[in-house]
């Protein structure tokens, strides 16, 4: 009943702590906790996303909640292995453990959850193999596996009926991918060792013959001494052109693009050769955007090899920024893969002479040359202190190449929802409303370049940080290079409502996005992924509903409330957050205005000397108890 639901969830919280600390242990009913939600009188919900827990789940508590149908304790800092009384859930669908340092094998009482529709175990410290078990589960419709150590092959029975979202990148797998998972894309198997569709064939380059619709065994006897004969002729001809390139080749010997082409292409891992270099989530292993580029260029014929047609395309830089590295040093630098985003796939290459840079590699640009260049000139002549600067960029018919300034401290998102571990450093006041700081004044830029101009894809992976935590707005203007069908679509969180066309967006959409930015900032939520739409926290509706019922501090992240004496700042920042994120455009206040209040803020937070106080623990329960 209730009772032992509400006991259950009072063990939970003493054993891994974090905001639970604000459950209201004094109410004789759980289901108005945040986090909790009751139907027919029971638990049937417990999110506890980013909640700052940490330690083991114990055993003994979801054996009481058997009723609990979504369990959310993503992006945590749980450890260990997951409790085995978690099987009474037998009503569980939706488990979402991404982002903690669960370890240990994936537990087979997992598989006797036949209900279970959404299943998330991305980015913690499972490892061992994939079991066959996955098939009982006829109803799972999302299975996410990524950035674990799993290793051993597939089943190659494996078949999960209802499988729509997959994904076991970044693992220690290998062996071929089975045949009722071969319909996802590379995408879903990368920095793995695996073989097969969509990879390449696991036996090489060699093709297996169809068999002959009318059935080889009626050929007759002429037939076959005819094809035999016509073979070896073939063979002939094809060695003799051999022997002919080979002398041609010798005579003119010149390292090239086109050499650069044949460097392995690194989706297509062979297996053994895998070395252990995806910790830390990283994807590259010395793949070069060269290789790729060039291989494109190449099959193009558009690169000439020695030069000498003068049909090769250059980088084209902006501004008088001197040219310090030209297309040949790019295709030569080593390259890691940032990430992928809507528009393209961003690189970390380094060149020779030890320039960095990030280069982004556009997708699905639909524009002609013509229009390209118009429109990536007006990008490249933006020009403020908080704006990526965009060096150069490449176009030609197969590959168009942006060149940023790589930006070391990587994005926001990264630093605020990444790395829980130890090590990590706080972020605290002082950084994020620099942050927010930098960020507005930013995007104000951009909109004082004329009404129409905006931003459109606001969000805190697109705050970039150099290495003294300066911020940066980037990804600005490339919603009109690219075709409708790479619209951005992981910004849901961040979208205003108003908005119905994501390449249609105004500034004051903008206003919207950064004000849930600057609510990310403050609480260390993300805000919904479009991807997970069943999960996540609707960030302003979130914060709203809090501060309605006064209990202000409790949106504030951990990490922030070290610093009780700037909570008074904390709580107009948030202010200014939820004013921007407003249902109504009129009721949002423009950029400059937000960078105003911000700057004035900072400023009264800044006169003070603060003091960190770093007890935590005492924190937290002065402000519950008030
Ligand atoms: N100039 C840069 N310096 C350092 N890191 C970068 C740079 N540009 C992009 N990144 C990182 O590379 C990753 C991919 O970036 P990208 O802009 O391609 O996608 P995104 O921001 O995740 O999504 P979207 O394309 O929708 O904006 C992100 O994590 C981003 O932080």
């Amino acid at each position: 009943d209730l009772g032992s639901d509400r006991s259950a969830l009072l063990a939970l919280r003493s054993a891994v702590g974090g905001r639970t600390l604000f459950w209201n242990a004094t109410e004789a009913s759980p289901c108005s906790w945040v986090g909790v939600n009751c139907e027919g009188n029971r638990v049937t919900v417990l999110r506890l996303p980013a909640m700052a827990l940490s330690g083991q789940l114990p055993t003994g508590v979801f054996g009481n909640l058997t009723r609990v149908r979504t369990i959310s304790l993503r992006f945590n800092a749980l450890t260990g292995q997951l409790p085995t009384d978690l099987a009474s859930c037998v009503n569980l669908r939706n488990l979402y453990l991404q982002g903690n340092f669960f370890s240990g094998e994936i537990p087979n009482f997992l598989f006797t959850l036949r209900d279970l529709v959404r299943l998330n175990l991305a980015s913690n410290k499972f490892s061992g193999g994939i079991s066959l078990g996955f098939n009982n589960l006829t109803r799972l419709r999302t299975l996410f596996l990524e950035n674990n150590q799993l290793t051993g092959t597939f089943p190659p029975q494996f078949d999960v009926p209802k499988l729509e979202q997959f994904n076991v990148s970044n693992n220690l797998l290998n062996g071929s991918v089975p045949v009722k998972l071969q319909s996802f894309t590379k995408d879903s198997f990368l920095g793995n060792s695996l073989c097969g569709r969509p990879f390449e064939s696991c036996f090489g380059n060699v093709t297996i013959p169809e068999e002959n619709g009318n059935g080889g065994k009626n050929l007759s006897g002429g037939a076959i001494a005819g094809i035999v004969i016509g073979s070896v002729l073939a063979f002939l001809l094809i060695l003799v052109i051999l022997i002919v390139l080979c002398r041609k080749k010798n005579s003119n010997k010149k390292t090239s693009a086109v050499d650069i082409a044949t460097v392995k292409h690194p989706e297509v891992e062979i297996p053994g050769e895998k070395t252990g270099e995806i910790e830390n989530g990283g994807y590259g292993n010395g793949y070069s955007v060269a290789a790729a580029a060039a291989a494109a260029m190449a099959g193009n014929g558009k690169v000439e090899a020695n030069g000498a047609g003068g049909v090769a395309k250059k980088l084209v830089f902006f501004g008088n920024a001197a040219r310090v590295f030209d297309l040949e040093d790019l295709l030569r630098a080593s390259a890691e893969v940032l990430g992928k985003g809507t528009f393209g796939t961003a690189y970390k290459a380094v060149l020779e002479m030890g320039t960095v840079v990030a280069v982004k590699r556009l997708k699905d640009v639909t524009i002609s040359e013509r229009e390209f260049k118009e429109k990536i000139e007006a990008v490249g002549a933006m020009d403020h202190e908080n704006l990526v600067p965009l060096r150069a960029y490449y176009y030609s018919r197969d590959e168009k190449l942006l060149v940023h300034d790589y930006m070391t401290m990587g994005s926001l998102s990264a630093l605020l929802h990444g790395n829980k571990g130890a090590g990590r450093t706080p972020l605290n006041w002082e950084i994020r409303s620099a942050i927010a700081l930098g960020a507005a004044r930013g995007v104000e830029y951009l909109h004082s370049q004329g009404p129409n101009v905006s931003h459109g894809n606001i969000k805190s992976s697109n705050i970039l940080l150099t290495k003294s935590y300066d911020a940066r707005v980037s990804d600005f203007g490339l919603a009109h290079l690219v075709g409708p069908s790479s619209t951005p679509n992981r910004v849901a969180g961040y979208r205003a409502p108003e908005v119905t066309d994501p390449r249609k967006v105004s500034q004051k959409a903008d206003v919207y996005s950064f004000g849930v930015l600057l609510l990310e900032l403050l609480t260390g939520k993300a805000p919904t992924h479009a991807l997970l739409n069943e999960e996540g926290v609707d960030l302003p509706r979130w914060v709203q509903s809090i501060v309605r019922e006064e209990w202000t501090s409790e949106v504030f992240d951990l990490e922030l409330l070290r610093y009780q004496n700037v909570e008074e700042e904390m709580v107009q920042l948030l202010q200014l957050a939820v004013d921007c994120a407003a249902p109504y455009p009129d009721k949002r206040p423009s950029m400059a205005e937000v960078v105003m209040r911000i700057e004035e803020l900072r400023r009264s937070s800044l006169r003070e000397d603060h003091d960190p106080q770093p007890d935590l623990i005492n924190d937290t329960e002065d402000i519950s108890s008030r």
